[in-house]
């Protein structure tokens, strides 16, 4: 059971406001898709929940604890760029983790221990796909092969929490589609609580229990960085869905969040509530209702 708790944080960077007011609880096995425009603070939020940064107030809690100061192997992560060793095989990549770990505690590992952290690996390469490249070094896969690899990486430390920052969003959409199907059943098989950053409204809409869209609700014209971003939308799914297409997504000058508010509309049991705390009647709560 892994509950995520954020309760009235705030993010500023040099004086600046980045994330304001931001709460949320995601109960155990929800899979959070957090969209929003570019600097809206995505990625500082994932961050925080892996503890490569505080927040300047408010607090995170995991399983009602206050999240560690450091980022541990309860948390794992994917980012959008390969993040494997060039000079390890896809096996020895997939060690490095728990090899590190453990030869910390014992020294190098040695016979029962080290078959036995093998064959995890193997299941897991084979679980994502690539146990027939398992001798193969990063540079010979291709971009999916490589998100696989790090999915594998990630999953190996049995991380309660898994942090994705737009981990196929430098995929093709076909390696993309076969990425959804995969992380979906990774997501199932292993019961963890996944929070997602995206640009790709489709894509938070196909994998997500939960969609959070993430935007400034407070705009000062004459001073744009006066205030920071909070959640505008979260939106409840029912995992049994499907999302439906619609060519209007595509028309241009549309708004993320009027193209997110016609997805939701078009959604079976989607419950969307407003922001936590509206402070403009345009940013006030869209009610199921509305959206029906
Ligand atoms: N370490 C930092 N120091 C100062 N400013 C930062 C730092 N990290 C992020 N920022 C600023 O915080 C804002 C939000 O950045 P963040 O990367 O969280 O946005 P994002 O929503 O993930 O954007 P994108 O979708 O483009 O990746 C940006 O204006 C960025 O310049």
């Amino acid at each position: 059971m892994t509950e995520i708790a954020i309760k009235n944080v705030f993010k500023e960077y040099n004086r600046n406001p980045i994330l304001e007011r931001v709460n949320v609880t995601l109960p155990d096995h929800e899979f959070c898709l957090i969209l929003g425009s570019s600097g809206a603070g995505k990625s500082t939020l994932l961050r925080m929940l892996l503890s490569q940064e505080t927040p300047s107030r408010g607090e995170i809690l995991i399983d009602g604890e206050p999240i560690d100061v450091e980022p541990q192997a309860d948390r794992g992560v994917v980012f959008q760029r390969y993040s494997v060793f060039p000079h390890k095989t896809v096996l020895d990549n997939v060690l490095a983790g728990p090899s590190f770990r453990e030869s910390r505690f014992f020294g190098r590992l040695f016979g029962n221990r080290k078959a036995k952290l093998r064959d995890r690996a193997m299941e897991l390469l084979d679980q994502v796909g690539l146990s027939d490249a398992a001798d193969k070094y990063p540079v010979q896969l291709s971009g999916g092969m490589q998100q696989r690899l790090a999915i594998a990486q990630a999953l190996i430390m049995e991380p309660k929490v898994l942090l994705l920052d737009e981990p196929f969003g430098a995929l093709d959409q076909s390696t993309k589609k076969s990425m959804h199907k995969l992380i979906l059943d990774l997501w199932n098989a292993n019961k963890m609580t996944i929070v997602m950053v995206t640009h790709d409204i489709q894509e938070a809409f196909t994998l997500g229990t939960r969609v959070l869209m993430v935007d400034k609700q407070r705009r000062d014209p004459q001073a744009p960085e006066a205030y920071g971003s909070t959640i505008v939308h979260d939106l409840r799914l029912d995992p049994a869905r499907k999302a439906p297409l619609d060519p209007s997504d595509n028309e241009e000058n549309q708004s993320m969040e009027d193209i997110f508010l016609k997805w939701a509309g078009r959604m079976d049991h989607a419950i969307v509530e407003g922001a936590p705390h509206p402070t403009t009647p345009e940013a006030a709560s869209v009610s199921a209702k509305e959206v029906a």
